[in-house]
């Protein structure tokens, strides 16, 4: 299983190394554009093999894709990240052409390859992968959701003082400030509906804690964040090599499903060895598919900033 990442910087390399860690994949190819850096970080990372016990062999390369010829899986991560104060949105200026550039590159030397999108305006980098490739809606997924859905989690755990790993939840809609749709009716507590413990004004401040949460961390980090967003991309690269048909609310071109067309935005799959082996129309009540509504027009208006 050969994995490619194209952006050896903070997410990039976060995935490398919780994808080497779990050790399924034999090989995994950081790509940069910048000289050297992408060479430096696997070198840094192997030297965590033994340290970390992975067999994994990582390799990086300057701008050379031949390099990452015969990938099963890659990963774009490369572009700018957002500041403090910017949303996500301002970044598809430069980013549009980074990915536009990378994935058509990618499919180049990998023609069967299922790509993750990761740089950001996610959504709608995402649907431009779609628009500037020739690959079957399957193979092209946008992570956010899965992120998304980790700090939901996290902030209910906060609210319920439990460990995380007591709560399940899912977020669904568009990756952005106010796109997101933390589905909190759904959420659980060990079986037990979350709204069986917490107010309803408890739970908002968790919805609007989670869209935020991206936004928080870059105020405190003074770039956006990587060890989760690194941690989310190597769940879904798990799934997909491992076959694994698990659950990920991720960003998939919608043909009707959830009543939204011609649209790349979050909803629950299941990913195998076949990308996105089934989009699951889950029932939304009607506040809900009010919100996924309102939340993808903010996703179509960004899309209409594209020249395709
Ligand atoms: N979807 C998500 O949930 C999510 C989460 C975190 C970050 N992001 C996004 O991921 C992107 C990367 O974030 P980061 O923190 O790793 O940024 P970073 O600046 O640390 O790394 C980006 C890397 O991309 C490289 N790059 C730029 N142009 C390139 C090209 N044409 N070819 C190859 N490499 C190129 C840069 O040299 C740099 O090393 C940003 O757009 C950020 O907003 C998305
Ligand atoms: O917040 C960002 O700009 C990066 C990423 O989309 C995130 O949610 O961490």
């Amino acid at each position: 299983m050969k994995v490619t990442i194209v952006g050896a910087g903070a997410v990039g390399a976060s995935c490398a190394e919780y994808v080497a860690i779990k050790n399924f994949a034999s090989e995994v190819v950081l790509l940069d554009i910048k000289e050297g850096y992408a060479e430096g970080k696997a070198m840094d990372l192997m030297q965590t093999a033994t340290l970390n016990g992975f067999d994994t062999k990582i390799t990086g390369s300057t701008n050379d894709y031949s390099k990452t010829a015969g990938s099963d899986i890659a990963v774009i991560t490369s572009g700018i990240p957002r500041k403090p104060g910017m949303t996500r949105e301002e970044l598809i200026g430069i980013n549009a052409g980074i990915v536009k550039e990378v994935a058509t590159n990618l499919i180049k030397h990998s023609p069967d390859v299922t790509l993750i999108v990761v740089s950001n305006p996610m959504d709608t980098m995402t649907y431009l992968v779609h628009k500037a490739t020739g690959l079957p809606k399957n193979k092209i997924i946008g992570m956010g959701g899965a992120l998304d859905s980790a700090r939901f989690k996290y902030r209910l755990s906060e609210a319920l003082e439990c460990p995380p790993s007591d709560v399940d939840g899912m977020v669904i809609g568009g990756h952005s400030d106010t796109g997101m749709v933390p589905l909190t009716r759904m959420a659980t507590r060990n079986s037990v509906p979350v709204t069986a413990f917490l107010s309803e004004d408890r739970l908002n401040q968790v919805s609007e804690d989670t869209k935020v949460g991206g936004a928080t961390l870059t105020k405190l980090l003074g770039t956006s964040a990587w060890y989760a967003p690194g941690a989310a991309v190597s769940g879904l690269v798990q799934a997909i090599a491992c076959d694994q048909k698990k659950m990920f609310p991720c960003s998939a071109l919608l043909e009707g499903e959830f009543g939204l067309n011609d649209i790349c935005i979050g909803v629950p799959v299941i990913l195998g060895k076949d990308g996105i082996e089934k989009i699951v129309e889950i029932e939304l009540n009607d506040a809900e598919k009010a919100k996924m509504q309102e939340s993808s027009e903010g996703v179509k208006k960004t899309n209409g900033l594209l020249d395709v």
